[in-house]
C-alpha cells in the first residue's frame, strides 16, 4: 500500500463531535464514513445522508463513495450512484446517497457507518480526434460477444 495522502477536511457545525471517517482495519481500502443525522430510510425511497464534512481533495485524486456490503446484504440498502464521485474541486458537504431496495424501513442513527470512502488517483484524458481507429481482433464486438 502506498503512503497516505493528506486530504484537508473541515467539520461542519452539524458534524461536530462525530469521529472522522476511518479505516476499520489495517488493510482496509475504504474509510467508513458516519451519518451526521438521524433518518429513517423507508422501503423504495432514497436520501442524501449528511456527513457533516467538507474537504479539499488534492488535484489528481478523487474520493469514491461506495456502499457497505453488510447494509446491502442484510437490508438491501445501497448507494444508487456507486461509486459516487467526489471531485477535487468540490467544497460542499459530502453526502452519501442511499436507497432502500429492501422491504423494511432502515433507521439510520447519527454516528452510524453508512458507506466507505476510497481515495483514488485520477488521470484526466485529452481527446485526440482522428478519422480512423486502429483495427483489433475484438473490433466492435461487445456486450457478451465472447459468450456467457
Ligand atoms: O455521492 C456523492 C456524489 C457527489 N457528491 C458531490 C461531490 C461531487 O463533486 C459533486 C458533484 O457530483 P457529480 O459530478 O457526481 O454530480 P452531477 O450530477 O454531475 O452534478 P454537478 O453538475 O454538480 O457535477 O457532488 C456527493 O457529495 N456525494
Ligand atoms: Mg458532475
Amino acid at each position: 500500500m502506498s503512503d497516505p495522502v493528506g486530504v484537508k477536511l473541515k467539520r461542519l457545525p452539524h458534524g461536530e463531535g462525530l469521529a472522522l471517517p476511518a479505516y476499520a482495519t489495517e488493510g482496509a481500502a475504504g474509510m467508513d464514513v458516519l451519518s451526521a443525522e438521524d433518518v429513517v430510510l423507508e422501503p423504495g425511497t432514497r436520501h442524501a445522508v449528511a456527513t457533516g464534512l467538507s474537504m479539499a481533495i488534492p488535484q489528481g485524486y478523487e474520493i469514491q463513495v461506495r456502499p457497505r456490503s453488510g447494509l446491502a446484504f442484510k437490508f438491501g440498502v445501497t448507494v444508487p450512484n456507486t461509486p459516487g464521485t467526489i471531485d477535487s474541486d468540490y467544497r460542499g458537504e459530502l453526502k452519501v446517497l442511499m436507497i432502500n431496495h429492501g422491504s423494511d424501513p432502515l433507521p439510520i442513527k447519527r454516528g452510524e457507518r453508512v458507506a466507505q470512502l476510497v481515495l483514488a488517483p485520477v488521470t484526466q484524458a485529452a481527446w485526440l480526434e482522428v478519422d480512423d481507429l486502429d483495427e483489433t481482433a475484438r473490433g466492435s464486438g461487445g456486450f457478451g460477444s465472447t459468450g456467457r
